[in-house]
Parts: C-alpha cells; structure tokens; sequence
C-alpha cells in the first residue's frame, strides 16, 4: 500500500495565524496543505498565494467548495496555486464538466466532496466518469455535531469506487488510522491537528498513526453517557458560548466553590420554602441527575438545607439548583456538594407537601423540562434542551478545542484582540 497524504485542513479566519499552524503541521508529518474555505471566505484567494508561496515543496488545496461557474472557480485557485481544487459533489453536472475542462487546462486535480450527497457510490461512479480526480468521503462539521461519521460514509464506498478516495470530517489519530485501514489513501484533519496547542505533536501522532493503519476494536457507547462524558470534559461557559450565549441562569452561584454539575434535570416546583417536595424528589432522582428546585425566587425562606443534600449525596445525586435561598452552608460546604442557589438565609420552609415534581418549571429565567441537561460549576448554571444534548455538548467541546489554540497564542506573546482580529471582526452597520 501506498503511503497515505496528511493533508491538514487550515479552517481558520487569519492568515497570518493560518501560516503559522500550517508551518507547525507540517514539521508534524502534514504532506499537502488544505485552503480551507472559511480561511478562503475571510481572506480570498491571497490565502492561496501566500501559502503557495510559503510552502513551495508542498501541494496546496483550494478548499474553494464550488457549487457554480466550474470553469472560473477552478482557474482562479490554479492562478493563485493550488494544484487540487475542491468542488461540491452534489454540483450539477455542468459545473463539474466546466471545472474538469478548467482543471485540465490549468493542470491542476478536482477533488469531489460528497457532503450532503444522498447516494455517495452512484454520484462517485458519476463523478470518475466525468474526470474527477479525488472523491472525499466528507461529513461536515454541523453534521458531525449530530453524530454523523466520516468512517461510515468512507465505508460504504470501499470496493465501490475506482478514483483514489479521500476521507474528512472530525478526524483524529485513531480514526485516521481506521481509515487509511478502510481503503482512504488521502487523510483530512482539520480541527484535531490546528485546533491543538501543539499543532507539531497532534500532527505528528496522525502521521504515525497513518502510517500504521489498524482498525482497534472500540467500547459501544450510550448516547447518555457520550453526553455526560461530554458535558463532564468543558465548563458552563463553553456550554453557553455553544448554544449562542444561550441558556445560562441569571443570578445564582455556586454555594461550595470549586465543583461541578453534570446530568438531566429532575424538576420541582415548591411554594414559600416547603421543603417536602424538595426532599421527596431526592428519591424520584436517579444516580446522575440534577435536582432543579424553583421556589418562585423567594429568598427568605430555604427549601433546602444540609440534611437534604446529605440524603442527595448518598442517593448520587449530582447537583442541586435552586432558584431560591439554602441554608446550612457551613455544612454543605464541608461536603463539598454541587449546590447552587441565589442566596442564603437560616429559617426553613414547613413541609406541606405543596408543589409538583418533574414538570415544566422556571428557574433563575430559564425554563427547564424534566430530562433537560444542567451543567453547573463555579461560572453558573447552564440549561441545555434535552433534544439537543448530544449537539450542543459536542459543539461545546469544539469551543473548549478552539480555546486550547488562542490560549497558547496569548502564552506565546500576542493579546488576545490580534489573535481574534476583533477590529476586521467588528460588525459594521
Ligand atoms: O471542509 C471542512 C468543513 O467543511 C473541513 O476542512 C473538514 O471537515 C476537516 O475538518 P475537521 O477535521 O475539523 O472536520
């Protein structure tokens, strides 16, 4: 077998951030360089030229994504140049027919991408007859968020189709490997290699992870459990930046400092401080969840105190949110309990029995279904609609990857306004 093409996928905004990384992957093991296209969109085909010019002994790849004017697309990448040239797949033959003759007077390849491309073995067959150079078995990145996978797609095509076959979408070291394994003789990495703070050392572990392909067995995993392990790897500000500065509690902090809250909510509904429904819901929770308690607000009066977390904690409960005052902190705190509330006060509620539990509650101004994911730490609280759990901790996890990069940018030197170019960035009006 052939040895594989790393090719790394620069989907970055800055240029001058891109070359770096580019520089960094390549010293890793990276043979071709991918223009991606939100690299392309932000700075045009001057991101072609510039790392053309900064990287003559490797191919450039023009991630230019054409859906339309095959021919004029595919010339601007090769004058800029790029010696592969990526196009939609799912584009209408007339466009892949223009950017075949285009490619061929300019000499560079065509690289078909099948995102979205509803029967990937037919339209790859289609493709090949047509003069496409490359097929790339792609799962974009939004797609990925929802579980989608580049391997299965990379699969349906082993054996099928004739052109060399590329594979991308949310790719690391083991799953590179397993491609390579599946019959991909070019390997994409975007996020996994330029989202590192060692950019050189993530590359270098896909590069020898290519080069030794295997396929490892591999431990099913629940959906639930892939959220939690998720959700139990970022911060409620990672959660929150996910779903678009969504769904944080206002005005409630964590009561026992440094500790965190991950799990579906139990939800309850109690009246002026009675404790009953609180503490009966301790028993409804299972191991895992997070009592979300709303006592309308009230601060002077606590439903909750240090015999009831006691109870929580033995039960494995994982956190308790109030909207409304605990009391007992000292003890609670020796606990170390994920417990969050708006304020403290020492009277309890009676218990009366008033309230309900596991149904649709506001609390702290958000509302929160039973089955809804809370992850709770030292920033706050954040409610994650239960439908869109395994989304939104996902993309979260991307935010926190994102960071890893910036973070050591700024450790490096730079002010944290140069790495994000916030004066391009600004909006304009
Ligand atoms: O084309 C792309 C997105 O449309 C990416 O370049 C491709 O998906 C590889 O990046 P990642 O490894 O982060 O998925």
């Amino acid at each position: 077998m052939a040895t594989p093409t790393l090719q790394v996928a620069l989907d970055l905004l800055e240029l001058d951030r891109a070359v770096e990384i580019a520089d960094e992957a390549v010293r890793g093991g990276a043979d071709w360089i991918e223009v991606g296209t939100p690299l392309i969109k932000s700075e045009g085909m001057q991101a072609v030229r510039t790392l053309r010019e900064r990287f003559p002994g490797h191919e450039i790849v023009a991630d230019m994504k054409i859906a339309d004017t095959g021919a004029v697309e595919v010339e601007m990448a090769a004058k800029s140049g790029a010696g592969v040239v990526c196009i939609l797949a799912d584009a209408d033959d007339t466009v892949i027919v223009e950017a075949v003759r285009s490619a061929r007077k300019y000499g560079v390849r065509l690289m078909a991408d099948l995102i979205n491309v509803g029967d990937p073995v037919s339209r790859s067959r289609e493709l090949a007859a047509l003069g496409v150079d490359y097929i790339n078995a792609h799962v974009g990145i939004d797609q990925q968020m929802i579980g989608r996978s580049s391997l299965d797609l990379l699969r349906r095509l082993a054996g099928e189709v004739g052109t060399p076959v590329a594979v991308a979408g949310g790719l690391d070291a083991e799953t590179a490997s397993e491609a390579v394994a599946a019959g991909a003789s070019i390997v994409i990495v975007g996020g996994n290699i330029v989202k590192a703070a060692d950019v050189t050392g993530a590359a270098r572990r896909v590069r020898e992870a290519i080069d030794r392909p295997e396929i490892r067995p591999r431990e099913e995993e629940s959906r639930d459990a892939a959220i939690r392990r998720l959700f139990e790897g970022v911060s409620a500000p990672n959660v929150t930046d996910a779903m678009h500065r969504k769904g944080a509690m206002a005005g409630i902090v964590s009561i026992c400092g440094r500790v965190k809250a991950v799990g579906p909510a139990v939800t309850v509904r109690t009246v002026a401080g009675d404790w009953a429904k609180p503490v009966e819901a301790i028993d409804v929770a299972g191991p895992g969840d997070v009592l979300v308690i709303s006592n309308d607000g009230k601060t002077d009066v606590a439903p909750w105190g240090e015999l009831a977390t006691h109870s929580a904690k033995n039960r494995g409960v994982a956190g308790v949110v109030i909207d409304g005052a605990v009391r007992d902190v000292d003890d609670i705190r020796e606990m170390k309990f994920p417990l969050f509330a708006t304020a403290t006060v020492p009277n309890a509620g009676d218990p009366k029995g008033l309230g309900e539990i596991n149904t649709e509650i506001v609390c702290c101004g958000q509302e929160v279904r039973p089955g809804d994911w809370i992850v709770a730490d030292e920033s706050g609280v954040v409610v994650v609609p239960r439908e869109r759990a395994y989304e939104i901790a996902r993309r979260a996890m991307e935010v926190r990857k994102n960071e890893e990069r910036i973070r050591e940018e700024i450790r490096r030197g730079r002010t944290l306004s140069e790495v994000s170019e916030l004066l391009k960035w600004e909006k304009r009006h």
